[in-house]
């Protein structure tokens, strides 16, 4: 579904991502694993058309979406979520979500126009697959930071996304918000068939969700494979795992 090829940026000289590659397949659920600084968060962005690669490519579907700008790469089926959450803080719930469907359609949020009665069902579909029925009408200044990051993925499902990209999704959560958001994770991939890419530190959610794991050393893609090859990996462990089996 999404192939990722020898993808490369530098900041300054810096290179960040170097011939990163990554494949995924229709419906995986794909971590992205590596020191901090490692190049993750900008490898997502390269994909997200964020920020422009100097080389490598980006093939979605068998298209090529190299530098494609961020609403062309949502458009085409691609959502994500960010590591700092993203919100619009002073709107309720709802009312993020309903935001979020329509800027897919095009269409601007005004609280005085027909617009906020639109798209309520979907809006109330999405706000009960996340799990945040009954906070609605919260702000989203006043939630906790567990249902933030949840309103942040419910946002991205108003894109109606075929592909997922999270970026760190249950980073700063109490333990019983990280199962919830990684319930949530697999619901998605579970009852929708969506395909999901995240990267995450915390290696017993990543072991514990992930079809295949990607790992990323100094911007360069170290290893790919199943959760108990990369356990085994042994330049896996000295690069990333510190030598031992933490994994
Ligand atoms: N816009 C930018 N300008 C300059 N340097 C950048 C920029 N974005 C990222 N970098 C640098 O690129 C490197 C990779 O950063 P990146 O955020 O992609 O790593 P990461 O693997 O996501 O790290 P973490 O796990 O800490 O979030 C870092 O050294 C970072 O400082």
């Amino acid at each position: 579904m999404l192939i990722v090829e020898e993808l490369s940026k530098s900041f300054d000289g810096f290179r960040a991502v170097n011939k990163a590659n990554l494949e995924v397949g229709q419906g995986e659920i794909i971590a992205v694993i590596g020191p901090n600084g490692a190049g993750k968060t900008t490898l997502f962005n390269l994909i997200t058309g964020v920020v422009k690669p100097d080389g490598g490519r980006v093939i979605f579907k068998g298209e090529d979406i190299t530098g494609a700008l961020p609403h062309e790469v949502c458009r085409r089926g691609i959502s994500r979520s960010f590591q700092v959450v993203n919100l619009f803080q002073k709107l309720t719930v709802f009312e993020n979500i309903q935001v979020s469907i329509l800027a897919r359609e095009k269409r601007t949020w005004n609280l005085f126009a027909s617009s906020s009665k639109l798209v309520r069902q979907e809006t109330e579909e999405i706000l009960k697959r996340a799990g945040l029925k009954g906070k609605e009408g919260v702000v989203a200044a006043l939630l906790s930071h567990g249902d933030r990051k949840v309103l942040e993925i419910a946002m991205a499902l108003g894109g109606n996304p075929h592909f997922l990209i999270l970026d760190e999704p249950t980073a700063g959560m109490a333990q019983d918000e990280g199962e919830r958001c990684i319930d949530l994770i697999r619901t998605l991939s579970r009852e929708m068939g969506l395909t999901i890419v995240f990267c995450e530190h915390d290696m017993e959610m990543v072991f514990g969700i992930a079809d295949r794991i990607m790992v990323m050393v100094r911007g360069t893609t170290v290893a790919q494979d199943c959760c108990d090859a990369i356990r085994c990996n042994r330049m896996v462990q000295e690069a990333y795992l510190g030598g031992s089996n933490h994994a």
